[in-house]
């Protein structure tokens, strides 16, 4: 079995419904297992999972133009597992949600594949073509992210948004990364 695990921050809900997407989209690939594991809440059994893992997918929502604080404590304390080269070689991807259509996401997506390559792990991309229709709600990569998925989320509860486009690009790279950690990984 190939095991993802999502490692994702949320302070009101709209992340965690893009790493329930992209824990969705890699669990539905054959041989694979997906996990959801929220950062400020981790303890031993949560750090020996990502050790055993074959691909880790980072979320975070962006806080003034960067991962939040809770994300960037976790990130902080994974120096451990840095040290000892836990991580290496394995299959690493991200993910954010703003407000803004911008909200200087893409801050947040280089940070986390900084942490990626740290780490020594491999970095996927989201490889999907450009909305026909950019910025329309139910389009997949409405918001043109290649590095990660982008996700934007009005003021609102997470039922109600992000919307159907940000999901579906949330599933569809859970796919892309599981797809991946099956190949690369075994
Ligand atoms: C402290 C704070 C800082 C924020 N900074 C930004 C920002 O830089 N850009 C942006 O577009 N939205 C910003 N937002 C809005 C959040 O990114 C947005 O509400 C997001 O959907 C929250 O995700 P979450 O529900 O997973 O926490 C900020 C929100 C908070 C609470």
């Amino acid at each position: 079995m190939t095991r993802i695990v999502i490692a994702y921050h949320s302070g009101y809900g709209h992340t965690r419904k893009l790493a329930e997407a992209v824990g969705e989209g890699a669990a539905g690939v054959p041989g694979a297992s997906a996990q959801l594991l929220a950062v400020e809440e981790i303890d031993a059994q949560g750090w020996l999972a990502l050790e055993a893992a074959d691909a880790i997918v980072f979320g975070a929502p962006t806080y003034m133009g960067g991962p939040s604080a809770q994300f960037k404590t976790f990130a902080d304390a994974s120096a451990n597992a840095w040290f000892s080269g836990l991580w290496r070689d394995k299959i690493a991807g991200g993910f954010t949600c703003s407000l803004s259509m911008s909200g200087d996401k893409f801050s947040t997506l280089t940070y986390l594949a900084t942490l990626a390559m740290q780490h020594g792990m491999v970095w996927v991309g989201t490889g999907t073509m450009p909305a026909q229709r950019p910025g329309a709600p139910d389009e997949i990569n409405r918001l043109g992210g290649w590095y990660g998925v982008m996700a934007q989320a009005d003021n609102v509860p997470p039922e109600i948004s992000p919307p159907r486009g940000d999901i579906d690009s949330a599933l569809a790279y859970g796919r892309r990364i599981a797809g991946f950690a099956r190949r690369l990984r075994g």
